[in-house]
């Protein structure tokens, strides 16, 4: 069969197809400018018959005869050809196809790669691309690298260390974040290293009034012409458009082959539309820099390329002719974000955009929700992310309506001198400049010193049962883990974990060269999020039998593993190995039962997510705020952390916990990245609910010192539940009425503590039938008990620590009696505040806090270029634990989440 869906243009030149002859030498023609050809269907090749002004459309799916110019509507319609002749002449190109949809038309690119072959993606892409790239990976064998595409460098390390690369596909702005991707630099850089590699480009959000990739390096560009082109939401359909002959000749194949091509009916609506382009899309766009400027006002961060300190806008500026009519703006909060969307009338609630209808969407809810909001999370996407697509309705009721919205939304309001937004949250005004920053700060990350704390926590309700989905009630305590990594450049990586004890002074020390690392058992998936965050046991396996052998403590053995592999992974995303050393140390005791496990593994996932930059915190020195006192505080003054780099840390640092724990249910390490009072409930979205009632109580805590290990407790139910499962299952339902009913009391005002101490009776029974009790822990319930106080064990059990609910109105001399029994038993007694922050990070060193004359020298192991941050580190090792907390957090401005 011919291929009728390629046009042969080589007797004609595109870009001047409608152009009369010059009638005169002296007067000649210039070519016409773009609305004119958008508004021209003439193809010289497929002539009417009757001279029909509109094109026709031939409703017919075959042609008779043989060997005519066309035989099956599959194969070619004349319909259809119009429209790709037309689309290629707008785009600049000398072939033009049309399938039906954009994702068909992705879909139909990416058929032309071969299993084996490998594709570099954006990481701010479109869900429905990112769901068929992944599709491809599980099913196809492809694999796909996602980088950060608005740093041509992020590609380079990847053309030289695979040697795969079939594709690079971009996409300028992105959406919806309208990131700038330079495809011209990228195209020419990918050439002359990878010549065979199709530049391909979703232009979809510029159309190509506003962009013609080809013009810039592109082999292939797609369009959902659902969008701009089409213009009025009434068809679905995908264009494609390139030059290069032997490319088209394959595209043609498979659209016949598939069967995908456009019907002719939506061909003739495409056509349609396509006529009005560039009238709808200047009129869109120039109310979107009206909207833009209108948010970026109010001081929302507002994301569209036509504002002037947009990123990287003198490259959009340079590729394209426009800015486009979509943009998106944070309000600081999902909840705002929705009453802003749900109180708009004009602006319609819709995904999709392009339309002459203006639209407005939450990404994360809607056109990006097929991406898991762990990967969004670790990309940046904010949850409140609001969308706006522009229409062409008459931009003052768009900004009218708008306004509307924005005040009925508690987003702004009203002042005697006008608009003002609303700050719903500091956080995000602490992550602005810390991006300011952060683009202007020229120390990279991983040469800066970063130091680090996170709290351990108290189960009050709910351990074991939370892990088969039960809620659990936990907050967070005034005990912590602290984490130093300082740069080093002699490529060796060392931990120095002080609260290890492994018979030597100063706890455990190792160091490992980074050469000698396993770097070839690290699966080039991780260099994607979803690889990333997912427990890869064979590269656990490699690095425990090769680099980890030699270490005999099951302790120390467990943290190096913990903080060695999520080191690889990281590492193999950037393509960078810092060396680095990371000294731990915590006042929280080790593997008693507070969450140690979690503080630490918060502690590791954020210091490395900071060294690598994928969190970032402002660096220089915040409005002055008084330093909170780590070790305790409630209503910390200090700036907060973002919600987003609070997600990202904890989906890493439960990943941690997956190593340190077996199969934790997650609460602990969210108690420690978030901190204060929270419900928890495993594998739901929405599973984390702050609770308030926690910070009006106290609490004793004991340790009982009997060592236990969380990994092999958490197995013991496990097993009960496997042979018992009615019994077992029963125990669990109650665990969860009690919980219920404990959450029900602390959201309760005035005096919830005697039937709290019931409930804490009740919850330590349950588990004692789970088997997670041990005599410690009952000898410490039969002294507590003695003075009319309620203790439970609290954690994994088995040893570790108990919890006592101290009541407002118990006498402090009784108080003291209960904390000196508890001692000459040896056990180790902590009155704690709970609801504390969480997660906190020392956002700019103070000098004056630091010793003109160091004690001693700095310590050799623990090695860094600056000699303040060597200082840090080796104060950091000689305070004493009590005096620990407050010294550190002396050291300068802290944020905390
Ligand atoms: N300060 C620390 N330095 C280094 N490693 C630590 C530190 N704290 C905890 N760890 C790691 O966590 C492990 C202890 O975890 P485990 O879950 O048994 O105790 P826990 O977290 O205190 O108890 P629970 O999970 O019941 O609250 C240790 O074996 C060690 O590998
Ligand atoms: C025993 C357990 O419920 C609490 C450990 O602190 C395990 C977990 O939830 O991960």
């Amino acid at each position: 069969m011919t291929n009728k869906l390629t046009f042969d243009f080589a007797a004609t030149s595109v870009g001047d197809l409608p152009t009369p002859e010059p009638d005169s030498p002296y007067r000649p023609r210039r070519p016409y400018r773009f609305s004119t050809l958008c508004a021209t269907v003439e193809n010289p090749s497929l002539k009417d018959q009757y001279g029909s002004s509109s094109v026709p459309i031939y409703q017919t799916a075959t042609f008779k005869g043989v060997g005519g110019e066309y035989d099956y509507t599959r194969s070619g319609n004349p319909t259809r050809s119009h429209l790709e002749h037309h689309v290629a002449k707008i785009s600049s190109a000398v072939h033009g196809f049309s399938v039906s949809s954009g994702m068909a038309a992705l879909d139909t690119i990416l058929r032309l790669l071969k299993p084996g072959d490998a594709i570099i993606a954006g990481d701010d892409l479109y869900g429905g691309t990112n769901r068929l790239l992944a599709y491809l990976r599980t099913h196809a064998g492809i694999t796909v690298h996602h980088v950060d595409t608005t740093k041509p460098d992020t590609i380079i390390p990847l053309l030289k260390t695979e040697n795969n690369i079939a594709m690079v596909l971009l996409e300028s702005p992105t959406n919806p974040l309208l990131k700038i991707v330079d495809i011209a630099t990228i195209a020419k850089e990918v050439k002359e290293r990878v010549p065979a590699a199709l530049i391909v480009v979703d232009n979809t959000m510029m159309s190509p009034f506003l962009q013609r990739p080809l013009e810039h390096g592109a082999d292939v560009v797609y369009d959902s012409a659902t969008k701009y082109l089409s213009g009025h939401h009434d068809l679905m359909a995908g264009v494609i458009t390139c030059n290069r002959d032997d490319v088209a000749k394959q595209i043609a194949f498979i659209i016949n082959a598939t069967g995908n091509g456009l019907t002719p009916f939506d061909s003739f609506l495409l056509l349609r539309g396509t006529k009005t382009l560039a009238l709808r899309l200047n009129q869109q766009s120039s109310t979107s820099m009206l909207v833009a400027r209108y948010l970026h006002s109010l001081g929302f961060p507002t994301f569209y390329p036509g504002l002037p300190d947009h990123p990287n806008r003198e490259i959009h500026e340079r590729i394209s002719n426009g800015y486009g009519a979509v943009l998106s703006f944070s309000t600081g909060s999902k909840d705002v974000s929705e009453r802003v969307v749900a109180a708009t009338r004009l602006w319609s609630v819709s995904v999709s955009f392009g339309c002459v209808n203006s639209l407005i969407s939450m990404p994360c809810a809607m056109s990006h929700a097929s991406i898991p909001a762990a990967t969004r999370a670790a990309r940046g996407l904010p949850e409140d992310l609001i969308r706006l697509c522009v229409g062409i309705e008459d931009s003052a009721d768009l900004l009218d309506d708008l306004e509307r919205a924005l005040i009925d939304a508690g987003a702004v309001r009203r002042t005697a001198t006008g608009l003002v937004r609303v700050q719903t949250s500091i956080g995000e005004a602490v992550q602005k400049l810390a991006e300011k920053e952060a683009a202007k700060d020229e120390i990279p990350p991983h040469e800066k010193q970063w130091v680090v704390s996170a709290p351990g926590k108290v189960i009050l309700f709910g351990e074991h049962a939370v892990v088969y989905g039960i809620p659990a009630l936990a907050a967070s305590v005034s005990l912590r883990c602290y984490a130093i990594s300082t740069p080093r450049t002699d490529n060796t990586l060392g931990v120095h974990f002080l609260d290890i004890d492994v018979g030597q002074p100063g706890g455990f020390k190792h160091e490992w060269s980074l050469s000698g690392l396993p770097w070839d058992a690290v699966p080039s998936q991780s260099s994607q999020v979803e690889g990333e965050v997912a427990l890869n046991h064979q590269l656990l396996d490699v690095i425990s039998s090769q680099v980890l052998a030699d270490i005999s403590d099951a302790n120390a053995r467990q943290a190096s593993l913990a903080f060695l592999y999520l080191y690889m992974v990281l590492a193999a995303h950037s393509g960078q190995r810092p060396a680095l050393t990371l000294a731990a140390r915590a006042t929280l005791p080790v593997g008693a039962g507070l969450g140690s496990s979690a503080s630490f593994s918060v502690c590791t996932s954020s210091s490395l997510l900071l060294v690598f930059g994928r969190i970032r915190v402002p660096s220089q020195s915040l409005p002055a705020s008084p330093s909170p006192p780590p070790a305790s505080s409630s209503s910390s003054p200090s700036p907060k952390l973002s919600d987003a780099l609070a997600q990202c840390t904890n989906i890493y640092a439960f990943l941690l916990e997956k190593i340190l724990h077996g199969t934790p249910s997650g609460v602990d390490n969210s108690v420690a990245v978030f901190g204060g009072g929270l419900q928890y409930t495993k594998g739901q979205s929405g599973g984390l609910e702050a609770i308030e009632g926690f910070k009006a109580l106290r609490f004793l805590l004991t340790d009982t010192r009997v060592p236990r290990n969380t990994r092999s407790l958490v197995a013991g139910v496990a097993e009960r539940l496997a042979k018992d499962p009615n019994g077992v299952g029963q125990v669990l339902e109650q665990i969860r009425e009690v919980v219920v009913r404990a959450r029900h009391k602390l959201g309760e005002e005035g005096n919830a503590a005697t039937v709290l101490a019931g409930l804490i009776d009740e919850n330590h029974a349950h588990l004692v039938d789970l088997g997670v009790s041990h005599p410690s822990l009952e000898d410490v319930r039969d002294v507590t008990r003695k003075y009319g106080l309620a203790t439970k064990l609290t954690g994994a059990g088995g040893g570790g620590c108990a919890v006592t609910l101290v009541p407002d109105d118990f006498s402090e001399s009784s108080l003291s009696s209960v904390i000196a029994t508890l001692k000459e038993k040896g056990y180790v007694p902590y009155l704690t505040e709970v609801g504390g922050p969480g997660l906190g990070i020392l956002i700019a060193q103070g000098t004056s806090v630091l010793p003109l004359t160091p004690p001693e020298p700095a310590t050799p192991e623990i090695e860094s270029d600056g000699e303040s941050g060597a200082q840090t580190v080796t104060l950091f090792a000689q305070k004493s634990k009590p005096e620990l907390g407050s010294w550190i957090g002396s050291l300068g401005d802290w944020a905390y989440v």
